[in-house]
């Protein structure tokens, strides 16, 4: 049987690359980061290894299996393992960072990647691309966030060297202030999304609404608390925040079961459970 990576973005979800956050600290790179470094703040390191190790239960609990990438001094958002780049049912594509206090993680997640045997099927050569920008729509459809960290040369590369493989790659604008298209838009189920709908550009929204999606609102201060960055499992299984307390019961009324993280020291560099994650595997 031919093999295949990540297929879908809610399918079961068999196996993560994780990255500790031994050396994560606060870096001025995105809003959510900056307001806590103007408010004077510091990152308790042990909370943030609590809080890691927790996600890394709820994912083992669920028979998930965790592959950790150690961690390098001084790579200070080396815990956002999904941000290097994605993965689809070829192998994986290698973006590029923006930011570049980042750009030493695309060589090791790069290395890592070949240890475990994922094949890379595109480079990002020009331009940037993260993947926290990216969500895969349906079987041929990707579509790429350009807020702060992606941009139209970066998705343009990528574009280039996956059509051949019959993708389409759709672009979805929106303020740089949000960072990465995963903090406004995230799909936890088969055509169910949380987003911050009103940040979405209209034709993105047409989109959705055509597709019939049903999506779960949030309003734009919860952007901010990450109340968007939630991590489908897979068969209705989502992991979100504990503090996420209103999306939590909408998914809870539509049958999800919810695993609650209870993170608050992590976030303040400015990501969540769903930037802490890169799927290696999904059926
Ligand atoms: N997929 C995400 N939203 N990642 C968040 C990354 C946060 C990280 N401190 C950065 O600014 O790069």
């Amino acid at each position: 049987m031919e093999t295949s990576y990540v297929k879908s973005a809610t399918g079961e979800l068999k196996q993560v690359l994780l990255c500790s956050p031994t050396y994560l600290n606060l870096s001025p790179i995105n809003k959510i980061a900056e307001d806590w470094l103007e408010k004077g703040e510091q990152i308790d390191q042990q909370k943030c290894l609590n809080e890691h190790q927790e996600l890394i239960s709820i994912y083992e609990s669920n028979g998930i299996n965790v592959e950790v990438l150690a961690p390098t001094e001084h790579l200070s958002s080396q815990v956002f393992a999904r941000d290097f780049g994605f993965n689809i049912k070829e192998g994986y594509v290698l973006g590029r960072f923006k930011e570049e206090v980042r750009h030493a993680e695309s060589l090791l997640y790069a290395e890592k990647l070949a240890e475990l045997g994922v094949p890379i099927i595109a480079t990002c050569h020009e331009g940037v691309l993260e993947g926290g920008d990216f969500w895969q729509l349906d079987e041929k459809t990707l579509a790429i966030g350009t807020l702060q960290r992606s941009d139209e040369k970066g998705i343009q590369s990528i574009r280039e060297q996956l059509e051949p493989l019959g993708y389409t790659i759709i672009s979805v604008n929106s303020k740089p202030e949000y960072l990465h298209l995963d903090m406004i838009f995230n799909i936890v189920g088969e055509k169910t999304a949380v987003t911050y709908y009103d940040g979405l550009p209209p034709e993105f929204q047409a989109y959705l609404d055509e597709a019939g999606y049903d999506l779960i609102k949030i309003e734009e201060a919860g952007v901010f608390k990450h109340f968007c960055n939630l991590q489908a499992l897979g068969n209705k299984r989502i992991i979100s925040l504990s503090a996420n307390t209103d999306v939590n019961a909408q998914l809870r009324e539509r049958g999800f079961t919810v695993f609650e993280l209870h993170s608050t020291e992590i976030l303040k560099t400015g990501g969540g459970p769903h930037c802490m994650t890169f799927p290696l595997e999904r059926h």
